[in-house]
C-alpha cells in the first residue's frame, strides 16, 4: 500500500472527518445528524399538543442524557410522552416520532431528508459543484443509475467483487499464523478500505481505469473530504466559524479535484473504448460492452441528461460518497461482531462449507447428464469455478444474511434520518408537523418493537433465519436504509460486499479477537463514522 493512505495512522483523513463523512453515505442523510449548522434552526413544528420532553437535572439539552444511553433516554420518553415528543439535540429543535407513525414520514414525499440535510450542511451547492445536470432539489438520477445498473447485474459484477475483495484481503492482513498469535491491526478499517475501494472502483469505473491509484485514493478519500467541507463533526461549530468554512470550500472545493481526477483517469480509456467500438462497426463486429457503470452511464447519455464527461464523473463522485465509506464502515464493525460474539463463527462456518459442497455436487451432477447425453461441459460447468462464491451461492448462505440483519438491527443509530416538512403534515395521530420544522425517527422503537421476536436488546443473529426478512428487505421494521421510495438502492450491492466479506473472513481466519472487550458494546453501538478505538488480532485457519 502506498501513498497518501497508507502513510497516515489516519488513512490520511483526520478521524474527526471521517466521522462526519462517514454518515453522509448513509442515505446522504444522518450526516446532518452531526454536521449541524448553528444558523438556521428552524423552530419546533407549532402544534403545541406534542410534549416537550423533559431535560435531566443539570442539563440544558438532551444531548447528555441521550448520548449517555440512547435506548433509556427513549424508553424515559416513550413512556413518559408517547410516541411523538419534542426534544432539543445536536444544537436543533426536533420533532421524534416513533412506532406506525414513523412509515408515514418515509411515504410522504412532503417530508424531506434531503431538505433535512441541506438545512444543515449546504450539501447540494456542493452536489451541484461537480454536477452540471440534473440540478432540480427531487431528481432522482442517481437513485435511478443505482436501481437501473447495479442493482440487475449484481450477479455479473460478484466474481470481480469477489476477486478485488480477496486479492486486497490477502495483501493487507494475508495469513497470520497462529504459532506467532495470529496478526494485530490497529485499525482494520486501513483493510476493508482497500478491499471495499478496489471492489466498488472495479463496478464504478472498471478494471482498467481502477489500476489507478489516484483513483483508488479518490474513492478512499472523498468522502472524508467532503466531510471536512461540511464540518467535520463539529457539532457546535459557531455560525461564523460555519460560514467561512463553507466560504472557503468554495473556492478550494475537495470534491472538484475528486472529479478532475476521475476526469483524467478515464478520458483515455474513454478514448480508445471509442476507437475499438468504432473499429468493430467498420469490421461490421459485435464491440463487447465493458459492463461498469461508467459505460453504462455513457450508454445512457441523453437519457439520464448528462452534458459531458466531466458531468458523468460528477455523477460518479456523489455515487462514491454514498457507496464506499458507508459500506466500508458496515464491513469493519462486522468484523467487531465477529470478535464478540465467537461463538457463532462455527456455525457461519460450517454453513459455508455446506453450500459450497452442495453447489460443488450439483454442478457435478449437471456435469454428469451432460457427459451422459453425449453434450460438451462448457465454461460455465468449469470444475474449478465449482466452489466460487457467486450472488446465488451467498444467497444460501441465510445464516450469514440473518448475522448481518441481525448487526444492522443492533448497531443502528437510535435517532437518525432527519426529515423536514415541505408544507404543514397531519399525522394519523392527529398531529401536525408544521411548515419547515423537523422530524427524527425513532429507530429503536422499530428495531426493537414485539415484532422483532425476543429479547430485542439482545444480539441474536439467528433471529432471522427461517422469515421472509432477507438483510436487503427494507421496511417500518428495518430501517437502516430507510423505506419507501427513497430507500438506498445500493443495499443489495452493500449487503452482497458485507455478506462475501464475512464469508472471505471465516474461511480464511479461525479467530478474530478484539484488543480490548471493555469496548465492543460501544463500538458495537457506535454511530457510522465512529473511529473504533481498538484493535483486532486475525489468527488464520490452520
Ligand atoms: C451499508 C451501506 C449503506 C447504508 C447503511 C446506506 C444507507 C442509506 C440510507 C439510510 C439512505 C436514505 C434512505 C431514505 O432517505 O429514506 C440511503 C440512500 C441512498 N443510498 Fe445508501 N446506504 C449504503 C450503501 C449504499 C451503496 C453501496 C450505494 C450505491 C451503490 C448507495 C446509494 C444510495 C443512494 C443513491 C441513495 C439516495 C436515494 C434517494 O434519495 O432516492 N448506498 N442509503
Amino acid at each position: 500500500m502506498i501513498g497518501l493512505i497508507s502513510n497516515s495512522p489516519t488513512v490520511g483523513v483526520p478521524m474527526e472527518a471521517i466521522k462526519v463523512a462517514l454518515p453522509i453515505g448513509v442515505g446522504l442523510a444522518s450526516a446532518a445528524f452531526l454536521a449541524m449548522k448553528a444558523a438556521a434552526n428552524s423552530g419546533y413544528t407549532t402544534d403545541k399538543s406534542i410534549p416537550m420532553a423533559s431535560v435531566r437535572q443539570g442539563d440544558s439539552t438532551h444531548d447528555n442524557e441521550y448520548y449517555d444511553d440512547q435506548d433509556a433516554f427513549l424508553r424515559r420518553c416513550e413512556e413518559e410522552y408517547g410516541p411523538v415528543f419534542n426534544i432539543h439535540l445536536l444544537n436543533k429543535p426536533l420533532t421524534v416520532v416513533s412506532g406506525p407513525q414513523i412509515r408515514e414520514v418515509f411515504m410522504n414525499d412532503d417530508f424531506s431528508a434531503g431538505d433535512a440535510i441541506d438545512e444543515f450542511t449546504g450539501m447540494r451547492a456542493f452536489f451541484d459543484s461537480v454536477r452540471k445536470s440534473n440540478k432540480d432539489v427531487d431528481n432522482r438520477v442517481i437513485h435511478e443509475v443505482v436501481r437501473d445498473t447495479i442493482s440487475p447485474n449484481l450477479s455479473l459484477f460478484t466474481p470481480r467483487i469477489v476477486e478485488q475483495l480477496e486479492k486486497n484481503l490477502e495483501k493487507e492482513l494475508g495469513t497470520c499464523p497462529k504459532e506467532e498469535g495470529g496478526k494485530f491491526v490497529a485499525k482494520p478499517i486501513l483493510v476493508l478500505q482497500e478491499m471495499v475501494a478496489n471492489a466498488m472502483a472495479n463496478v464504478f469505473v472498471g478494471p482498467e481505469i481502477a489500476k489507478s491509484r489516484e483513483v483508488i485514493n479518490t474513492f478512499i478519500t472523498a468522502t472524508a473530504d467532503f466531510g471536512r467541507v461540511l464540518g467535520n463533526g463539529e457539532r457546535r461549530m459557531s455560525f461564523w466559524r460555519a460560514f467561512t468554512r463553507r466560504a472557503n470550500y468554495k473556492v478550494f472545493n475537495p470534491l472538484q479535484i475528486h472529479v478532475r481526477i476521475l476526469v483524467e483517469a478515464s478520458t483515455p480509456v474513454i478514448l480508445e473504448r471509442r476507437r475499438l467500438e468504432a473499429e468493430a462497426n467498420e469490421k461490421g463486429e459485435k464491440w463487447e460492452r465493458p459492463d461498469d457503470i461508467l459505460q453504462k452511464l455513457l450508454d445512457n447519455f441523453d437519457k439520464y441528461g448528462f452534458v459531458d464527461l466531466e458531468d458523468v464523473c460528477g455523477h460518479l463522485m456523489i455515487l462514491i460518497l454514498a457507496s464506499v465509506h458507508t459500506t466500508t464502515d458496515t464491513s469493519t464493525n462486522l468484523l467487531y461482531y465477529m470478535a464478540t460474539y465467537p461463538e457463532y463463527l462455527d456455525k457461519l462456518y460450517e454453513e459455508q462449507q455446506q453450500v459450497l459442497d452442495a453447489v460443488q455436487a450439483e454442478r457435478e451432477k449437471e456435469r454428469q447428464e451432460l457427459v451422459k447425453k453425449g453434450e460438451p461441459i462448457g465454461e460455465d460447468l468449469d470444475p474449478a469455478h465449482d466452489r466460487d462464491l457467486s450472488a446465488a451461492t451467498i444467497k444460501r448462505m441465510v445464516h450469514m444474511d440473518s448475522f448481518v440483519r441481525e448487526v444492522f438491527r443492533f448497531r443502528t443509530e437510535r435517532l437518525t434520518l432527519i426529515h423536514r416538512a415541505r408544507k404543514d403534515i397531519r399525522l394519523s395521530s392527529g398531529i401536525t408537523i408544521s411548515k419547515g420544522s423537523s422530524v427524527i425517527i425513532n429507530m429503536r422503537s422499530a428495531h426493537q418493537s414485539p415484532e422483532q421476536g425476543e429479547d430485542v436488546t439482545e444480539f441474536r443473529p439467528w433471529r432471522f433465519v427461517g422469515k421472509p426478512k432477507a438483510a436487503t428487505k427494507a421496511g417500518s421494521d428495518f430501517l437502516p436504509f430507510g423505506m419507501g421510495k427513497h430507500a438506498c438502492p445500493g443495499r443489495f450491492l452493500a449487503i452482497q460486499e458485507l455478506k462475501t466479506i464475512g464469508v472471505l473472513m471465516i474461511s480464511k481466519y479461525s479467530k478474530i479477537e478484539i484488543e480490548d472487550p471493555s469496548k465492543a458494546m460501544k463500538i458495537l453501538r457506535s454511530r457510522i463514522g465512529t473511529p473504533n478505538c481498538t484493535g483486532l488480532t486475525f489468527t488464520s485457519r490452520g
